[in-house]
């Protein structure tokens, strides 16, 4: 492990909801291969969150005990989410017997409102919202990258946001890279994390260099030929991405400037060099 990043990441960790997190990566639990998988996949992402959807693995015939064992023998804290529910009810349901059965009051909001893209139902998204916020929960709302409705969400008392970056489980990286950047610069101050869609570490490096404060991944990791060096790699590409950001990337322009020094002249004229 490289020493020097992982200095910076301490000195840059996220907080959320009043609570510092050691990564800026939170990895979902579900398809994967194996259990060996699923633990090798959580321990080299370095993750201090992962997600898991109380309604499937509860459904999940037979295994279901023995995956709640493995969870909670990584030691990794849980922000239950709400997977599978498309109504109200359901969701606050869900997110009710989530409390109970983890003792949190954290949860990752997904209201699905349509079945081919997994689109969240960004009106009952808001209303399960400030529900939940009024009952004492912290909630995490899985919403698309409409500003209008990250307003609405904020209102409702959430404290982050959780864009998408594409449809979930499609792989497809920022399909609109346009519509995060201004979500960023529309709300600078509250966290932003990038949920569901992406494919490739390469996805979560730019996301992060865009500025958001993390990255929650699942599909892409798990339905990797290897999960395990899969995590790993997402988990570089996202200090790769924060690094980057605070370092400043440079401006794109348009034509050429020679990159090789002229004569007597090492530093660039731009310099504090002096
Ligand atoms: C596990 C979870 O919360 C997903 O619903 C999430 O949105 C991740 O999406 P991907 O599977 O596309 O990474």
């Amino acid at each position: 492990m490289n020493a020097p990043i992982a200095h910076e990441q301490d000195c840059d960790a996220l907080t959320v909801y009043g609570r510092r997190l050691s990564s800026r990566l939170f990895l979902g639990t579900a398809q994967y291969p194996s259990p060996d998988a699923l633990r090798g996949a959580v321990t080299q992402s370095g993750a201090q969150l992962v997600t898991v959807s109380l309604r499937r693995e509860s459904s999940a015939g037979g295994s279901g005990d023995a995956f709640w064992r493995l969870i909670r023998d990584l030691g990794v804290d849980v922000l239950p989410n709400t997977a599978g529910c498309s109504s109200v009810k359901q969701a606050v349901t869900t997110a009710q017997m989530a409390r109970e059965v983890f003792g949190t009051p954290w949860v990752k909001l997904e209201l699905i409102g349509d079945d081919a893209t997994l689109q969240p139902d960004v009106f009952q998204l808001v209303e399960a919202a400030r529900i939940l916020t009024e009952e004492g929960f912290e909630v995490f709302p899985y919403t698309t990258d409409d500003l209008v409705v990250g307003e609405r969400l904020l209102a409702a008392g959430c404290k982050v946001l959780m864009p998408w970056a594409a449809p979930i489980g499609s792989g497809r990286g920022l399909n609109d890279p346009y519509a995060l950047k201004l979500m960023r610069a529309h709300f600078p101050d509250v966290p932003l994390i990038v949920d569901a869609g992406l494919g490739a570490p390469s996805h979560a490096a730019a996301a992060m260099e865009l500025g958001y404060d993390g990255i929650l991944i699942n599909t892409a990791v798990a339905r990797a030929g290897d999960p395990v060096a899969m995590a790993r790699a997402f988990a570089l590409a996202i200090e790769a991405g924060r690094l980057a950001l605070r370092a400043e990337v440079m401006d794109s322009q348009e034509m050429a400037t020679a990159s090789t020094p002229q004569f007597g002249t090492p530093f660039s004229p731009w310099s504090d060099h002096g």
